[in-house]
């Protein structure tokens, strides 16, 4: 059984469909990759995977239950979300916000014990951010933010952690960290679902890609799925996956006049 399966799933809003006929399944141990041009539906694909927003029709199952029958406290014990980093707008400290992950674990009106502390601090050592944590989370920089973020996640000890475009705005360095932690993640034992822009990104961590495109939905491995040809279709343009000496692929223009970004 996979720890979550979406099938035939049509997903939007109200009488608006935004993408249909996807098919997903997430394995522990293993990362798969969201590609697909702006505007297109990944945020919402993952809205619905973690039963935020309804799907229009299909079937969604976590660990073999059906979604929609699931509390949001289970739900939240089973995937924690990363969402895009957007400015703090409370000055909570690092540590509190990292606690809020454990949100799912305390009672209505439950305050935070010492065991929650206990993993918020774990996970902010788990990231190498240890000492962000008294800092106060609107003073640090966007790839802090992330990662504090991101340990927020790993605080809610849940066994998927879907993540919208986590290297979005990240300087180099950054990206590179937050990869290397995604794998790292994935080898512990977590699903990690990461939606990028970046394809390269994909053949770094992926073990899995979808694709969602205009008109379909694509799964499979990275060499199977992120073709010339299928790369192309997806973003309009044609395009050609070059492979370095050592062994990087990179995505660019298939028109040499084309600037290679
Ligand atoms: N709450 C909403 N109600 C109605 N339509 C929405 C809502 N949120 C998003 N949409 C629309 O659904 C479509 C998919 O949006 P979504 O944010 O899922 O795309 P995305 O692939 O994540 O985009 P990006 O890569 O730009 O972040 C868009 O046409 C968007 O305008």
């Amino acid at each position: 059984m996979s720890l979550l399966e979406a099938r035939d799933l049509t997903i939007g809003y109200g009488h608006t469909t935004v993408a249909d006929g996807v098919d997903l399944a997430i394995e522990p141990g293993t990362v798969t990759c969201l590609l697909g041009p702006n505007g297109i539906g990944k945020t919402t694909l993952f809205k619905t995977l973690m039963g935020l927003i309804p799907q229009l029709s299909g079937t969604i199952r976590l660990e073999g239950d059906e979604i929609a029958q699931l509390s949001r406290p289970r739900i939240a014990r089973h995937i924690a979300y990363v969402p895009q980093a957007h400015p703090a707008e409370f000055t909570y400290t690092v540590l509190d916000l990292v606690v809020m992950g454990r949100t799912a674990y305390l009672g209505t009106f439950g305050a935070p014990k010492q065991t929650d502390y206990d993993a918020a601090t774990a996970a902010l050592e788990q990231l190498g951010i240890s000492a962000l944590a008294e800092r106060d989370s609107t003073r640090i920089s966007g790839g802090q933010r992330q990662l504090v973020l991101i340990a927020r996640a790993l605080a809610q000890q849940s066994r998927i952690v879907v993540m919208d475009e986590p290297t979005a705005s990240l300087d180099l360095a950054n990206r590179i960290l937050v990869l290397d932690t995604v794998r790292n993640l994935a080898a512990s034992g977590l699903a990690v679902v990461l939606s990028t822009h970046e394809p390269e990104h994909a053949f770094l961590v992926a073990d899995q890609v979808a694709i969602l495109g205009r008109d379909r939905f694509v799964t499979g491995p990275v060499a199977d799925v992120l073709t010339p040809s299928q790369l192309s279709a997806l973003y309009g343009l044609p395009l050609e996956v070059e492979t370095t000496p050592s062994g990087r692929h990179v995505v660019g223009p298939a028109a040499s006049d084309q600037i290679q970004p």
